[in-house]
């Protein structure tokens, strides 16, 4: 077995194919935006498995790992963990699963997440659902989310928003550029939110029965 998941990369022969490619949405919007909160939503009605790729490294950080330290420090400071890292965790998460459908938050968050993810399963997000939140708003969010999050706090909130700005709106600029992305205002109340988010999943599952 590779250092990845065996199904879902394409390298190595045949054999670690699963029979065919699953289902993958990214999920994508600044800090506070609701990417977490719409998942759920999602995962009730769509069957979806939700893996939210900051959730994996704080599991990761916290199991005592080598890599604990350096994902500390790095989410305290709002940088990026290399996808050599986030990337291998995706990949365990989605065998674990035994789901073909996944909405994956928060990933990629920048050009060196999208070609690792791309190079190493061959996948291409069936669309990409984006939560489109002015950033005092997201600010407001994530200073009263009470969740206990190291980077919860001003200081890194401010740093959160350049690498955001900086690094993870050009994927989505990417990914609209190839007709992928699905922009939400994401500024209204969660049950609106999730009217729009909604439209989104029936059209997809309407396409796939047609
Ligand atoms: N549409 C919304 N309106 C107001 N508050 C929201 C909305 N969506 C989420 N929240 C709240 O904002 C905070 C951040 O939401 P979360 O889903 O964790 O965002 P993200 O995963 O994008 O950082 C949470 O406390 C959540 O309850
Ligand atoms: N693809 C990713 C996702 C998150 N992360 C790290 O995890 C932090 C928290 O991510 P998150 O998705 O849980 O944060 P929110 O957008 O939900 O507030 C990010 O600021 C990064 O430091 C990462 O390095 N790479
Ligand atoms: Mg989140």
């Amino acid at each position: 077995m590779s250092s990845y998941g065996r199904c879902y990369t394409k390298e190595v022969n045949g054999s670690s194919l699963p029979d065919k490619k699953p289902t993958v949405v990214f999920v994508l919007g600044g800090p506070g935006s609701g990417k977490g909160t719409q998942c759920a939503n999602i995962v009730q009605h769509f069957g979806y498995t939700h893996l939210s790729a900051g959730d994996l490294l704080r599991a990761e950080q916290n199991s005592g790992s080598e890599n604990g330290e350096m994902i500390k420090n790095m989410i305290k400071d709002g940088q990026i963990v290399p996808s050599e890292v986030t990337v291998k965790l995706l990949l365990w998460a989605m065998e674990e699963s035994g789901n073909d459908k996944f909405l994956i938050d928060g990933f990629p968050r920048n050009e060196e997440n999208r070609a690792a993810f791309e190079s190493v399963t061959g996948i291409e997000p069936e669309f990409v659902l984006f939560f489109d939140c002015p950033e005092e708003e997201m600010e407001k969010r994530v200073l009263n989310r009470n969740q206990g999050r190291a980077d919860d706090n001003i200081e890194s909130i401010r740093k959160r928003f350049k690498v955001y700005t900086q690094s993870s709106l050009p994927v989505i600029e990417y990914y609209d550029s190839k007709g992928k992305v699905r922009k939400i205002d994401a500024s209204k109340p969660v049950e609106e939110v999730f009217e729009a988010v909604k439209e989104f999943f029936t059209s997809l599952d309407d396409k796939v029965a047609a």
